[in-house]
């Protein structure tokens, strides 16, 4: 579904050029959910942005679908860290945004947008104002909108980083379970390896900038997950203590040693 093949990225910075993702390769299964993890400014959100089309490669390239990526793609859709809600529009209008921007029927895609406020508990709030939603409602509405698009793939850089903790671990479990339900390829950004082990078919490390694939590693935990105690627990324990010490001995790499 997602080819990324021999992905660069350097920056001209005000101080000399910023090597940010260096020869990246990577596919991603259809209805595949892939998170990427690695340190702060190592290039994960560079590498989201191209798969996204918002920023072209400065070397290889990436395909969706069999397409090399040459801007943005109406199947493919984006989640931010911050909601980004017009905050005069109702809920139901945020989430018909983009029928309206890509100019589609209102009519035939009505059902589509009383099902993902179904799914995402937010029937009731449908007529209220972003502002008169708490922060997770508000990330709620903006998965909402991306999904109207029916998309094949859904990017999301740190969706869910801006809110409480017990909020984050609901989104995620919400996450999980539209997934499960649509089947849609994910690649999901976090911080958190709490998280991508929770959501992740594979996790991809990233290393230090310049970002390069460190190891990909496979999550082979039957779904639905939970946090906390669940009967997989040693085995999250030992997968995530993996993670963690690929991220930690990453820092004390010199830079050309951390592929
Ligand atoms: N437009 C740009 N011009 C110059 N440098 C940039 C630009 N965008 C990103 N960078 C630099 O590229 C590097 C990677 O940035 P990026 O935001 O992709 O990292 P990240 O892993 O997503 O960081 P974080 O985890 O903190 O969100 C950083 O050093 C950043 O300062």
């Amino acid at each position: 579904m997602i080819t990324i093949d021999g992905v660069s990225q350097t920056f001209k910075g005000r101080s000399g050029p910023v090597e940010a993702i260096r020869d990246i390769n990577l596919t991603v299964g259809e209805g595949e959910f892939l998170t990427v993890i690695g340190r702060s400014g190592c290039g994960k959100s560079t590498l989201l942005r191209m798969v996204a089309g918002l920023l072209k490669p400065t070397a290889g390239a990436v395909q969706v679908a069999g397409e090399t990526v040459r801007g943005p793609r109406r199947d493919v859709a984006m989640v931010f860290q911050k909601p980004a809600l017009l905050p005069w529009r109702s809920v139901e209008d945020n989430v018909m945004l983009p029928v309206e921007i890509f100019g589609w029927r209102k009519s035939e895609h009505r059902a589509n947008a009383d099902r993902l406020l179904e799914m995402t508990g937010l029937t009731a709030f449908r007529k209220r104002l972003p502002h008169e939603l708490s922060g997770g409602m508000q990330q709620r509405v903006s998965l909402c909108r991306a999904l109207i698009q029916n998309p094949k793939v859904m990017l999301l850089d740190e969706p869910f980083s801006a809110l409480d903790a017990l909020t984050r671990e609901e989104l995620a479990v919400e996450l999980q379970r539209i997934h499960m339900e649509l089947g849609t390829t994910m690649i999901f950004v976090t911080h958190s390896i709490q998280e991508a082990v929770l959501l992740a078919d594979r996790v991809a490390v990233l290393s230090s900038r310049p970002g390069q694939l460190r190891r990909l590693v496979e999550i082979p935990i039957p779904r639905p997950r939970s946090f906390g105690h669940n009967a997989h627990l040693d085995q999250v324990a030992n997968i995530s203590a993996e993670l963690h010490s690929l991220l930690l001995s990453d820092a004390h790499l010199p830079r050309t040693q951390t592929a």
